[in-house]
């Protein structure tokens, strides 16, 4: 697949979920670098390579992971003192994120599932691979679990997380979203993943998950967050925002009925922000976190100074726009 695919697919939503964008764009950079003339111009090389990565950083705003996963990829490129030297790293850099990414998956089930206790239900939202993983890794310790599921509107992620779940033999139940309310006293739990975590500890993730959390917090239930460390948003420690993605109307009233309702606007943020206060836990491969303690990961795991968010971070999303 050509670097323009994988981004047609990230933006059509072939591609998605915060983890795995990260992964197939890193690697649409790395094998775009293979298909690039050897010229020994190093500049040329980086140029090109900062072009290719601002196609991918146009076709999605919300999931910090792509910036994250390709600042972690192109940082020590732009350094390099020779073309041969620029590919090497950036290969090295590519196949490292998308190794670690997967161990931190790993990680962040082994701990999810100590959260999960026998005999237990739990609600998640959307389709994380990040909170799926602690549900099938308690199932694989052999608790008796259960799982409530959402439908997800208008895409319907919900069905793949009950697909997956039913392949597991995992008893599921699933219902609209607007039912959560009503099934919040049935459950014990909500584990849901993250597209973002800003640096005051609120999450941001598929629309309804801060529904969802306020909801549990009436009925005192725990919300857990799962994520990986590069979910978390360096750039909100400088004051900038998480632009919640608005995707087209159509999407949710077709075309056709919309044109015969003139006086109807509609409206598809497509993800939204949880405030820290409904959050218990933040489940990431550095550790269990409560949520307010974000900013730790951002210097610790991160390890990205202020400066150099200042330097070139800031400027990392204002790409060239993918269509
Ligand atoms: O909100 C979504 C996906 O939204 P979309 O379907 O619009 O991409 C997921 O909960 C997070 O991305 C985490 O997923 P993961 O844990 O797999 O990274």
């Amino acid at each position: 697949m050509t670097l323009l695919q994988t981004a047609e697919q990230i933006q059509t939503m072939q591609i998605r979920g915060a983890g795995k964008i990260a992964r197939e764009a890193v690697a649409a950079l790395r094998d775009h670098a293979e298909t690039l003339p050897r010229t020994g111009d190093v500049a040329a090389f980086i140029r090109e390579m900062e072009h290719a990565a601002s196609i991918l950083l146009g076709t999605r705003p919300t999931a910090v992971s792509l910036p994250n996963a390709i600042q972690m990829v192109m940082r020590d490129v732009r350094t390099a003192r020779t073309e041969e030297a620029a590919r090497r790293i950036l290969r090295e850099k590519a196949d490292a994120f998308i190794w670690s990414s997967r161990t931190a998956l790993d990680r962040i089930a082994a701990m999810g599932a100590n959260h999960i206790p026998d005999g237990s239900i739990v609600m998640t939202h959307c389709n994380s691979k990040a909170a799926l993983g602690c549900i099938l890794e308690a199932k694989r310790q052999g608790k008796d679990i259960e799982v409530y599921a959402t439908e997800v509107r208008p895409w319907n992620q919900g069905r793949l997380t009950i697909k997956t779940l039913n392949d597991n033999e995992i008893p599921t139940t699933y219902f609209v979203d607007s039912a959560v309310r009503s099934m919040m006293k049935e459950i014990d739990l909500v584990i849901v993943g993250a597209d973002a975590i800003t640096v005051n500890g609120a999450v941001v993730n598929k629309i309804g998950t801060s529904q969802i959390a306020l909801c549990a917090n009436e009925a005192r239930k725990n919300v857990i967050v799962t994520a990986e460390t590069y979910k978390f948003a360096p750039r909100t420690i400088l004051g900038e925002l998480i632009q919640i993605e608005e995707r087209a109307q159509n999407e949710v009233l077709p075309d056709d009925i919309a044109a015969t309702l003139p006086f109807v606007r509609v409206k598809n943020p497509v993800f939204d922000v949880t405030p820290a206060d409904y959050i218990d836990m933040i489940i990431t491969e550095a550790g269990a976190l409560p949520p307010h303690l974000a900013y730790t990961i951002m210097r610790e795991y991160l390890g990205w100074g202020l400066d150099e968010l200042q330097n070139q971070f800031l400027g990392a999303r204002t790409g060239t726009e993918f269509r």
